[in-house]
């Protein structure tokens, strides 16, 4: 049977890769014999306006050309929706499809993906009316992700070191309420995140061990430490070594609340809103190719 898919393609993502890569996928879906239809984004609203046309449209399935600011984007239509999702890797973080295993530095083989047709249903957070595809950050984190997103260099995904290193200059820990399927926890903390995957920022394994189809939140609080050790354990973070550390406190729960005054919420990477932010969980919301 012909397959028609669409090909959305978010030509910004990762400082134009998304343009880039874009013939390649094309080329390659349709050597495979795909009939292909190519939608190129010109604002971040076209992302979501595009995925309902398709969904509309009776498409046999939607690929994403973009890095996790498109693909939120795109989830918040796809959700629910049936609709078989593929994702293209093109952003600097990638942290979706890195939690999926979709190759990362390879369109052709993620291409592929898509091609050979096989799916899942993952996970996704529900917070302030929008689904969430990775992780949501509150606290030195989403300072972190504020100053990032604001960088021009360096490219890749060392702009969260380099962002990291120079908000621990003035960041002092933060009063938090955190409420775990009612459990309320009072603490100071450096951060406190929340996902349905285990990484955010390209690859930091703040919510080490999620599992993204288990219907579950991971939440990771990190305690009050001094810069020195917070510098330590973000390099381990990287590797998911530092789970153990004293400082890290991990929890389970089907729904979060976070708590802490002046603290802006960042998920997949882009502003949520002022906390509180309670986060619950759409299970296998998400139907994607692996
Ligand atoms: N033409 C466009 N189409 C879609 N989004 C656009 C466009 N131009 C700018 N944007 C902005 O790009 C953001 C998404 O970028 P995306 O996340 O795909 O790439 P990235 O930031 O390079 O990668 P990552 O999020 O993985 O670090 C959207 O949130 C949107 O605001």
């Amino acid at each position: 049977m012909n397959r028609r898919i669409a090909l959305v393609v978010n030509p910004t993502s990762g400082r134009g890769r998304g343009a880039r890569i874009a013939p390649a996928v094309r080329e390659r879906l349709a050597a495979a014999g795909l009939t292909v239809d190519v939608h190129t984004t010109t604002c971040a609203e076209d992302v979501g306006r595009i995925a309902a046309e398709v969904v509309a449209s009776g498409a046999d399935a939607v690929a994403l050309i973009g890095g996790d600011g498109t693909i939120h984007l795109g989830a918040q239509v796809l959700a629910n929706s049936g609709m078989p999702f593929g994702v293209i890797p093109a952003g600097t973080g990638n942290d979706f499809a890195r939690g999926l295993g979709v190759p990362l530095k390879d369109p052709e083989a993620a291409a592929d993906l898509v091609i050979a047709g096989r799916t899942r249903a993952v996970d996704l957070a529900v917070a302030k009316d929008e689904f969430i595809t990775t992780v949501v950050a509150g606290g030195f984190d989403s300072l972190v992700n504020k100053r990032a997103n604001a960088m021009s260099w360096p490219k890749g995904s060392s702009r969260y070191t380099v962002a990291t290193l120079a908000e621990l200059r003035t960041f002092t820990p933060l009063e938090y309420v955190v409420t775990v399927d009612g459990e309320v926890i009072e603490t100071a903390a450096m951060l406190v995140a929340v996902g349905t995957g285990p990484t955010y920022g390209g690859g930091l394994q703040i919510c080490a061990g999620a599992e993204i189809d288990d219907g579950m939140l991971d939440v990771t609080i990190i305690e009050p430490v001094s810069r020195m050790t917070l510098l330590q354990l973000f390099p381990k973070l990287s590797k998911g070594t530092h789970v153990g550390h004293p400082a890290v406190r991990a929890l389970r729960g089907r729904s979060v609340r976070i708590e802490s005054p002046g603290i802006t919420a960042y998920a997949d990477g882009e502003p949520l809103g002022p906390l509180p932010v309670d986060v619950g969980v759409a299970p296998g919301a998400l139907t994607v190719f692996h």
